[in-house]
């Protein structure tokens, strides 16, 4: 029997059908996979002819229950690239195992995907960071798995990768360096940042201590997503870009009126909308790809 809350939760035939499944309703070859945090769900939009798929219909597929992720599998072409973005993610406080968090990442890699761009609304720890910047992630903290929640535990399945993956090359410097240079293109310097971000549980947002733990640690940002995903997308040789919209600053002082909210987060995200997707479709443009269906 497959153990409950292991990486065996989801078999690799599991994931093949799944991949099979879609792959059959739509003649979209994706070669970039997006993932689209709180709020930016209108990166989904980019793509021309959509074939759109609500999470409920696709077979194994967790549920979307937070506000501001719509729960829909959008394939098309961004400027003529194959691609396919999660309007809406799952996170480890909506109760789910973290295999169910990650399966998608196993599930855009049997379809194809090279690159994933993983995106994610976060507090920024960092007090030069303001409301509004974009944070190119250069590593991360993974909390959660310092207790053992790591979305590779259990049974390795070698047909996904190595049981023991390196984790110090996990974010592309290519592709960093590409978001540097488009963004100062574009004329973002002064808002595009790069940094550490350091993933919790939630759902409650920190405490005031917690935040001047964090930012000692070494985190310039914290969120409760992305990082799980990185570490399935890289377990199965995908590329990984992430990057952190500063949706609120994280509350560090006691004489503080600021206190965190969903709502902020919601609007600080339509609010860098526009900039956010000229960023990644002109990096998706321009990266490079071994699949010739790109
Ligand atoms: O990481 P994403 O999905 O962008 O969402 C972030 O925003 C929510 C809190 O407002 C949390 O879910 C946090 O992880
Ligand atoms: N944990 C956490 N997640 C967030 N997502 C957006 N803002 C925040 C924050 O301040 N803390």
């Amino acid at each position: 029997e497959t153990p409950r809350g292991t990486s065996a939760m989801y078999s690799y035939e599991d994931c093949k059908a799944t991949a099979d499944w879609l792959l059959a309703q739509t003649s979209v070859r994706p070669v970039v996979g997006i993932v689209c945090g709180s709020g930016m769900g209108g990166l989904a939009d980019m793509l021309k002819d959509q074939v759109a798929f609500n999470y409920k219909d696709i077979p194994n597929f967790p549920q979307s229950t937070v506000h501001g992720h719509a729960g829909r599998l959008v394939f098309g072409t961004l400027k003529g690239r194959p691609c396919v973005c999660m309007q809406g993610r799952f996170h480890l406080y909506e109760g789910y195992a973290i295999q169910k968090i990650t399966l998608p990442m196993r599930i855009f890699s049997l379809l194809g995907v090279e690159t994933v761009i993983l995106t994610n609304a976060a507090g920024g720890l960092n007090q030069d960071f303001k409301v509004g910047d974009i944070m190119i992630m250069k590593d991360h903290i993974n909390m959660p798995g310092f207790a053992g929640n790591n979305p590779l535990a259990g049974a390795n399945d070698d047909r996904f990768g190595v049981r023991f993956p390196c984790m110090s090359d996990a974010y592309d410097r290519e592709l960093q360096q590409l978001a540097v240079d488009v963004g100062q293109e574009l004329g973002y310097g002064d808002f595009l940042r790069e940094g550490v971000y350091c993933v919790l549980g939630g759902p409650s947002f920190e405490t005031i201590a917690e935040c001047r733990m964090l930012h000692k640690l070494g985190a310039d940002a914290v969120g409760m997503s992305t990082a799980h995903e990185v570490i399935a997308a890289r377990h199965c040789g995908m590329r990984v870009f992430a990057l952190s919209l500063i949706t609120n600053k994280a509350v560090m002082d006691y004489d503080s009126e600021e206190k965190a909210n969903h709502e902020e987060v919601l609007e600080t995200g339509q609010h860098r909308a526009i900039q956010l997707e000229k960023l990644v479709s002109t990096m998706v443009t321009r990266m490079e790809y071994n699949n010739t269906n790109a």
